[in-house]
């Protein structure tokens, strides 16, 4: 009885606590707080700055008993903030923090005006780098001007630097203090700034290699002045100085290839360029390590060697290098009114649950519970002798008897030998994506393109790897949820990657589902170049965006054969590395995907000319980096056929009207019985978990995307390859004027000669044109007999041997 009252009022605090929090979300209040914070800030300042010029004169004052000096009128001070202000800034420099408590009206500021909408800083960061720096600073000044408190009008480390530092004088003495303090700086430092340890340990290897330049032998053609003078490379070494072994450049030796690359990376500008080209080639094809040849050159002036840091890995985020992740706080609560489930509910379904068994003579061995958010479930061993089909047919009876929607009865649960049954719970818990975002699985994830999705039925956070997955269907009737998951699966994604390394496809035939997102074009969205809206609406678009991306498709798969590598994690490793040369045409890739709402629509009016190049994607489009979700309302056999299903292992269905459609899209009953709003099944080939879908509203999503939105974005979106419909790739020859030759006409000749290779993404990427242009150069170049005729995804033929035999042809057109 006692326990029960303690449980309620714990249970009456809690809710007290939520309205308080709640009352946050009011935007009135938001307001007030926000105005009020700012002006006493400033207000604080104001006499907080006033008191270096008259808390002398008003130090007296402060002997006059507390409630006198506040009523009496008579009492006057100098402060500019009148006997309030001369009172704040008293405590704040004597009784708190001193100097340091500057902090203090520092967050109230950057907190108020947070509520009022502006973002100058992050707040819990700004929070944490405040209070340490005023404890650390409010100790140092006390340290430091100890013994000259007495008689000062302020004490500059405060009260709590005073009490801190002497109690730890008589700890340690005045040299462990002295230590203590400037340890502590450091590893703040260290920890707080990434740049910090870099210099810090610069600070001692600069010192180191001038002495070694000095003292030991250099070798001979480096001129020993200059190097000393400009600071050596950080790992300099008498090794490194020595002459490089060509073997340890090519073999695959970090530490050695940065060595030599920051040692010859400013002599590379004094090369003449064929002179680089020839070690390039000896050395293969995209090595970027291979500029370091020329180190070898004895021609080389290293009298200009200008020794600067050593070239550090390409930073894919450095064009938004500003670029802030969406904050938590973006995010709502979302608290049920209840969301718990009782020992009188549990207790009740149990009983139901053997007594129905019973009646048909099915005994059982023991019965567990397990809470989940909106379904609990409930596992039964089986007495001896009894047969699992024997209580699977009984699903509808015992559904019947607990009168509750929904119940799926898994026999056996796989892996376990028991039998589970599960019930949704009376009164449903909402899984708000944001504890789904905070919660460590989420945030420790490696995964590549992590999706946290909600919890499982034992409330452990699902998250999964799109990348693995690595395309997705998603299916569910009218109002179950589905755009909710959308939601929830961009939104994770939007939490962990930067705009560098994701880009989005959005196509939305319903025009309203997706739109929401067209904020993000320049920071995170991918279209066609001549598309004007960001979230792809019309049918025809999505035909020629599908077919664009499978030409991307074909452009990465290029770029992978280049690097020699087998998939875009290792091809974006390699290029970090800077063992890929962009002038080779390589880039970053960053992941694509492709979210398609109402694929349903699309199949509709479109047919095979949207399901051809989706089923070309799906099937080879994992290695490189392109993955798709579709989704649909309409899971029937002629919307997710064959060839989709096949290309989609992992499936996701939210609440279905019929076992038919349950089986079309998870091979198996199960989604009919859902509960709805959120309650899932993921097929993931040939598990099968339930999830409560994380719920993300509108609002949070709008202020996410404004977020995002509002920050420094790129020039545009990223922009797809142009397609040129199959039947221009293979037109007839004879159609082309070659009196109308392209400009670059000559030049794509050579390329495709001296590369042996007639593939129109090769000319597309030299001269960094479109496909349509890269296209129709193809053909002149077909007309012209350099390239034999189109053959599908192989490059063609090419017909012209070396460049003598092309200038001879040249001369023949002209
Ligand atoms: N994960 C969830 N948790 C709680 N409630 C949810 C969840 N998902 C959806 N709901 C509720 O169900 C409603 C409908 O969801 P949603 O709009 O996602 O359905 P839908 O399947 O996309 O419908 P439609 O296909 O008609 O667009 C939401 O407004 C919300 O109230």
């Amino acid at each position: 009885m006692a326990k029960k009252q303690t449980s309620k009022q714990t249970g009456s605090v809690q809710n007290l606590f939520r309205e308080w929090l709640h009352s946050f979300k009011d935007v009135k209040f938001q307001f007030v707080t926000g105005v009020l914070s700012v002006a006493l800030s400033v207000m604080m300042f104001v006499a907080y700055l006033s008191f270096f010029f008259t808390g002398a004169a008003d130090k007296s004052r402060f002997d006059i008993p507390f409630g006198e000096f506040f009523t009496d009128s008579e009492v006057k001070v100098e402060n500019w903030m009148g006997k309030l202000g001369a009172f704040m800034a008293d405590v704040m420099f004597n009784r708190w923090f001193g100097v340091a408590s500057v902090g203090m009206v520092f967050i109230l500021f950057l907190g108020g005006m947070r509520l009022l909408g502006a973002r100058f800083l992050p707040l819990r960061k700004s929070l944490i780098h405040t209070f340490v720096l005023m404890l650390w600073l409010s100790i140092s000044l006390a340290f430091v001007f100890v013994s000259r408190v007495d008689d000062q009008y302020l004490m500059l480390g405060g009260a709590h630097g005073y009490y801190v530092s002497n109690w730890m004088i008589a700890l340690m003495g005045y040299t462990g203090l002295t230590i203590f303090l400037l340890v502590s700086l450091i590893i703040y430092l260290a920890v707080s700034f990434d740049g910090f340890i870099n210099w810090f340990k610069g600070l001692f290897r600069r010192k180191m290699a001038n002495e070694s330049l000095v003292s030991n032998s250099v070798p001979e053609k480096h001129d020993e002045s200059v190097l000393v003078e400009e600071g050596e490379p950080d790992d300099y070494d008498e090794e490194s100085a020595s002459e490089p072994d060509m073997s340890s450049l090519v073999a695959n030796e970090p530490e050695i290839d940065q060595q030599f690359f920051s040692y010859t990376r400013s002599v590379t500008p004094e090369i003449p360029v064929e002179h680089r080209d020839e070690f390039e080639n000896r050395l293969g094809d995209d090595n970027f390590r291979v500029e370091v040849a020329p180190l070898m050159d004895a021609d080389v002036d290293l009298g200009d060697v200008n020794a600067g840091e050593p070239l550090s890995d390409y930073d894919e985020t450095q064009e938004l290098s500003s670029y802030r992740f969406p904050e938590l706080e973006l995010l709502d609560e979302h608290h049920s009114d209840s969301g718990e489930v009782s020992n009188e509910e549990l207790l009740a379904n149990k009983e139901r649950i053997v007594r129905t068994l019973e009646d048909y003579k099915i005994s059982i061995a023991s019965i567990k519970a397990t809470i989940g958010p909106t379904v609990t479930l409930y596992e039964i061993v089986p007495a001896p002798g009894v047969r699992i089909s024997k209580i699977k047919n009984l699903e509808d009876d015992i559904a019947l008897s607990l009168s509750a929607l929904g119940i799926r009865i898994i026999a056996p649960i796989p892996g376990k030998g028991t039998i589970g049954i599960e019930v949704p719970n009376s009164e449903p818990m909402v899984v708000s994506m944001r504890d789904i975002i905070a919660s460590k699985k989420y945030q420790t994830a490696k995964y590549d393109l992590p999706i946290a999705f909600g919890k499982t039925i034992s409330n452990e956070t699902f998250v999964l790897d799109l990348a693995k997955a690595p395309h997705m269907l998603v299916a569910g009737a009218t109002g179950q949820g589905k755009s909710v998951g959308l939601n929830a699966i961009i939104t994770s994604l939007l939490y962990k990657k930067h705009p560098s390394q994701l880009k989005f496809v959005l196509v939305d035939p319903k025009k309203v589902e997706l739109n929401i997102y067209s904020q993000l074009e320049r920071h995170f969205l991918a279209k066609m170049p001549d598309e004007e809206e960001p979230i792809i609406t019309d049918v025809q678009r999505v035909v020629s965006t599908l077919n664009s991306l499978t030409v991307e498709m074909d452009s990465r798969y290029d770029l992978l054969k280049q690097a020699q590598v087998r998939n875009i994690k290792e091809y974006n490793h390699k290029f970090v590395k800077r063992q890929l040369n962009p002038e080779r045409g390589h880039r970053f890739l960053p992941y694509i995907v492709v979210i398609i709402d109402e694929f349903a629509d699309l199949i509709m009016t479109a047919g095979k000319e949207v399901e051809l190049p989706i089923a070309r994607i799906a099937q080879l489009a994992r290695a490189v980096g392109i993955h798709m979700i579709i989704a649909t309302q309409r899971p029937s056999t002629n919307i997710i056929t064959g060839v989709i299903k096949a290309n989609f292992p992992t499936r996701v269905a939210f609440k279905v009207a019929s076992m038919i459609d349950s089986r079309t899209i998870l091979d198996s009953p199960g989604a009919n019985q859902l509960i709805g709003r959120g309650d899932m099944l993921i097929s993931q080939g040939s598990d099968l978990v339930r999830v409560q879908c994380a719920f993300v509203d509108t609002p949070e999503v709008e202020k996410i995307v404004e977020f995002i939105g509002s920050q420094r974005a790129y020039p545009s979106a990223m922009l797809l390859p142009e397609y040129v419909g199959a039947s221009s790739e293979g037109s007839e020859p004879g159609e082309v004027d070659l009196s109308k030759r392209d400009s670059m006409f000559e030049e794509a000749a050579r390329i495709v000669v001296a590369n042996q290779s007639g593939s129109t993404s090769l000319i597309q990427r030299r001269f960094s044109i479109g496909y349509n242009r890269a296209g129709r150069i193809m053909d002149q170049l077909e007309a012209a007999g350099v390239v034999g005729p189109f053959e599908g995804s192989k490059a063609r033929q090419v017909l012209v041997q070396d460049e003598a035999h092309l200038e001879r042809l040249f001369s023949a057109m002209r």
